[in-house]
């Protein structure tokens, strides 16, 4: 291998990184995730883009906001899946990171010890103000932790958590407004 194809490669795999995007329902994490992508895709890096198969909320393939913005995507049903397509690419993106299983941190530090830039977004906390799957577990061994914010529907102060409106106590449900709305720290504990 020649020197400066040497150099390359250890430079590439020091430029792995993972990044994570996090906050309650409505606070931005897919607009921040399209966003990050869409800019390495013009830097014409090699991008991939993975959701959970289960996240068929908006539709199967694509990852959406709430705003109707869209980038293509692989559903995969499992972290392992992400780890066998996504470890010859630069960048990885990976949207609704809560559903997915407990090795995803595991994943994603693979990737980023070969050289990947992991760019995740998912909910911090589920609809009992409890940590979400794997997310505790990302966040801790991320470089860069983003916490954004929606708007409490109640105050209009600062939302962290994401308020059922609906009777149901599993642990997933998915849903957007008629489900869930955005509330501040004291207005999540009001009926
Ligand atoms: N209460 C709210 N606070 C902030 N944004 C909201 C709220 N309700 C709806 N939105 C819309 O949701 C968009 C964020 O969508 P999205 O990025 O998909 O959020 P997330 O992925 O965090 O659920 C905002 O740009 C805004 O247009
Ligand atoms: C709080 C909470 C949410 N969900 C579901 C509802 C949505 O389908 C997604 C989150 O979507 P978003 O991109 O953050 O808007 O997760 C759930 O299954 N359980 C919960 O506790
Ligand atoms: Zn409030």
């Amino acid at each position: 291998m020649l020197f400066n194809e040497e150099v390359f490669k250890r430079r590439s795999e020091l430029g792995g990184s993972v990044e994570v995007i996090c906050g309650s329902m409505f606070s931005g994490k897919t607009e921040e995730l399209i966003r990050r992508l869409r800019r390495a895709q013009i830097a014409r890096l090699n991008v991939e883009i993975f959701k959970p198969k289960t996240d068929t909320r908006y539709h199967e393939t694509e990852v959406v906001s709430h705003n109707q913005n869209s980038i293509p995507s692989t559903p995969v049903d499992s972290s392992s899946a992400i780890l066998l397509l996504g470890s010859q690419v630069q960048v990885v993106g990976i949207d609704e990171a809560q559903f997915f299983d407990d090795e995803l941190p595991n994943v994603c530090n693979i990737l980023a010890n070969k050289g990947v830039r992991v760019i995740i977004a998912g909910l911090d906390m589920d609809f009992q103000g409890k940590p979400f799957g794997p997310m505790p577990g990302l966040m801790a061994m991320a470089e860069s932790v983003t916490k954004v914010h929606a708007v409490c529907v109640k105050c209009g102060n600062e939302a962290l958590y994401s308020y059922r409106l609906v009777p149901n106590d599993a642990k997933i449900l998915l849903g957007e407004m008629e489900s869930y709305e955005p509330r501040c720290r004291h207005c999540f504990g009001l009926e």
